[in-house]
């Protein structure tokens, strides 16, 4: 058994053949056949729910006291290396952990800020909206340094390799990404955070550095597992190289087939090439899919067949052959969405409960017909990976309130300080916030305390010192839980009222706030509560049941749905077309949308998406005649289709 293995392992395992369970009896059988220490393994995932789904299956396999403490994403095993040394990243302990939203604000801060940085050609003759985009893509360069283990001082030159003079606008932001990221990182460093590319650039750029640090990490593990091996970046694939350099127990799970991250810095090459960078290494396939029915199987088969480079394996199952995939023809958009919520509909009314069905694009903002047609209908739903709990405007307000509260004098509470101090209004506007940066920069205090000293700012002033001295008074009450202090909070600064106040519009932020204290409530320590919300650890909502979850095929990724609905697969949209674009990127994530089914599937394509017209996707076109059936388009709908759209196959 695949588990068993031992040295440098890869468990090349096949989509839905059972990957979580491989690795878990990996790291059960190190315990307890090979009588490792559960706290000298370290097994890495890429996702919270992942962690949690193998922390409880060790635990109900062996025991609590058996399962191993190091088992979480990359980030949280680099925080908690951080929080150990934070020095090795010029910060101070109770740092903070920065959001990627935080990071793009911060950047766009700079960008703003510094006089003579080239903010008017970035802006485009104030086109705020593309701006908007171009810090957004300066933010991902940075980080894109920080995944290829680049540091600020290097960045110039490595932008220069990457770009050379090209005069396109995406190498212009790859060269203000690499002029920034110094700025940015002394702007990290004085407000004492960390964002998460710092988590594992500079655990990762010590070890290799100092073998004395290498070794005094490296020494803390017997075997270390990792997870979705496929999606791993140079610094992810550093940070675990380094880490079993001297015992070699390197155990691997991952399918490069399923490699969909390339865009954001996985290196496929890690899982192509194992066997060449670890010549005793072993590499055994999984090939059982245990999850979709024949058809659906050999629909996915067929596509990836077509990827001349992807390691060799094919999928078989002993289900049988099942209902073949379903194709449908639109008109447009709106017909599509009105066709999928009005089947939606119709297999919940035979009984299929909402929450055993999803739609899966994409593209983030295919959604949005979909919902109004949901909504229409009166079908539950959940969008899934959307904005994530922990960046929802409410929830991430009132996290600053209490960090306001925890540490007002601290800069690197400024952040929090600015995003409160006028929600809701009490009249500080960005001319008044821009005299107290200024106050506070030029006497090196904290927003809070500039504004304490501040002389007034007429009608301001009274309504701003009201809200610092009520900062002041909640802290002030020491009995206080976590939880209470940030419901008092919200209560005394006028956020609830301001919430009631909105109707309708203010539901979603008093759930979400409801949500939040419920969470809080489990939480003693003020640091592992702000370190919880920064890694996006167990946001509610995940086990909802009931509702239809609609997400990106991205989303889906690691997922299984019994009927899945993957609409939007035209010659326009999917593949997507581009210079830029890896088309065999493209093809892998065909193959995980159609590795998701476990029963039935149903693609759909429109002649028209907006006001371009389009053709079936070459995915369709390349589906094996024998497990895929075109429908004709349902007719009961409010509009009737228009006649023939021709099927190309
Ligand atoms: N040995 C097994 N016997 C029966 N069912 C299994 C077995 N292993 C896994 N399964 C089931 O097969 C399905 C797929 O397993 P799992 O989700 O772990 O696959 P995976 O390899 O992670 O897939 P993917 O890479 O596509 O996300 C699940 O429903 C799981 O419960």
């Amino acid at each position: 058994m695949a588990a068993r293995l031992e040295g440098a392992v890869v468990v090349l395992a096949g989509a839905g053949t059972g990957k979580t369970a491989t690795l878990v009896a990996g790291v059960c059988d190190r315990i307890e056949r090979r009588k490792m220490r559960a706290d000298r393994i370290l097994a890495v995932t890429f996702t919270n729910k992942a962690a949690r789904e193998m922390r409880e299956r060790i635990a109900s396999a062996l025991g609590y006291d058996r399962t191993p403490a190091w088992v979480g994403t990359f980030h949280a095993h680099g925080c908690r290396q951080l929080r150990r040394d934070p020095g090795i990243a010029g910060l101070r302990s109770g740092f903070e952990i920065l959001s990627a939203e935080d990071a793009v604000r911060l950047v766009r801060r700079i960008l703003k800020g510094e006089g003579g940085v080239s903010d008017a050609a970035l802006e485009d003759d104030g086109n705020s909206e593309l701006f908007r985009k171009r810090v957004k893509r300066i933010a991902h360069y940075i980080g894109d340094f920080k995944e290829r283990l680049i540091p600020p001082d290097e960045a110039w030159t490595a932008a220069g390799e990457q770009v050379g003079r090209e005069q396109t606008d995406e190498a212009y932001l790859v060269r203000e990404a690499a002029r920034i990221y110094p700025l940015y990182q002394a702007a990290l460093r004085e407000a004492n955070a960390a964002d998460y590319g710092d988590l594992l650039l500079f655990p990762t750029r010590t070890m290799a550095g100092s073998e004395e640090y290498r070794r005094e990490w490296a020494g803390r593990f017997d075997a270390v597992m990792v997870d979705e091996f496929q999606d791993v970046n140079l610094t992810q694939y550093r940070w675990l190289r380094l880490l079993a350099r001297d015992h070699g127990e390197f155990f691997a799970v991952g399918d490069d087939a399923q490699s969909i991250y390339g865009w954001r810095g996985a290196n496929i090459g890690y899982i192509r090439n194992f066997l060449k960078e670890f010549p005793h290494g072993r590499m055994v396939a999984l090939e059982r899919n245990f999850r979709s029915t024949g058809h659906i199987l050999d629909a996915a088969n067929a596509i990836i067949a077509l990827d001349p480079h992807r390691l060799p394996k094919t999928l078989y199952t002993e289900e049988g052959a099942g209902e073949p995939i379903k194709v449908v023809a639109y008109r447009d958009g709106n017909q599509e969405a009105r066709g999928i919520a009005g089947e939606i509909g119709r297999r919940a009314a035979t009984g299929i409960p909402y929450h055993h069905i999803a739609v899966l694009y994409r593209y983030n903002y295919l959604s949005r017909v979909i919902e109004e047609q949901l909504l229409h209908q009166q079908i539950p739903y959940v969008l899934v990976g959307d904005t994530g709990f922990w960046q929802r405007g409410a929830v991430k307000d009132a996290l600053s309130l209490f960090r306001l509260s925890v540490s007002p004098y601290d800069r690197q509470s400024d952040e929090a300080f600015r995003r409160v101090v006028n929600v809701p209004r009490r009249g500080v506007g960005g001319k008044t916030l821009a005299q107290l940066e200024l106050a506070a920069r030029e006497q090196s205090l904290s927003l809070f305390a500039a504004a304490e000293r501040a002389p007034g700012f007429g009608v301001v002033a009274g309504k701003l010192q009201a809200f610092l001295a009520t900062i002041h008074d909640v802290a002030a009450e020491t009995d206080l839980t976590i939880a209470e202090r940030i419901e008092r909070l919200l209560w005394r600064v006028g956020y609830f009222e301001m919430l009631r106040a909105q109707g309708e519009e203010g539901k979603d932020p008093l759930e979400n706030l409801n949500e939040l204290l419920g969470i809080a409530e489990n939480f003693s320590s003020v640091e592992n509560l702000f370190d919880h919300a920064a890694l996006g650890a167990g946001a509610p909502g995940d086990g909802l049941d009931g509702r239809v979850r609609l997400m990106t095929i991205h989303g889906a990724k690691g997922l299984e749905f019994p009927e899945i609905f993957l609409p939007g697969w035209e010659s326009t949209l999917f593949p997507q077309t581009g210079d830029n674009v890896d088309q065999d990127e493209e093809r892998r994530l065909a193959y995980v949308a159609l590795t998701r089914p476990m029963k039935r599937a149903t693609i759909s394509w429109c002649a028209m998406r907006g006001n371009r017209p389009a053709e079936p996707s070459r995915f369709i076109e390349e589906l094996p005649p024998a497990c895929a059936k075109t429908a004709s388009t349902p007719q009961n709908q409010s509009t009737p289709p228009r006649p023939a759209v021709p099927m190309r196959r």
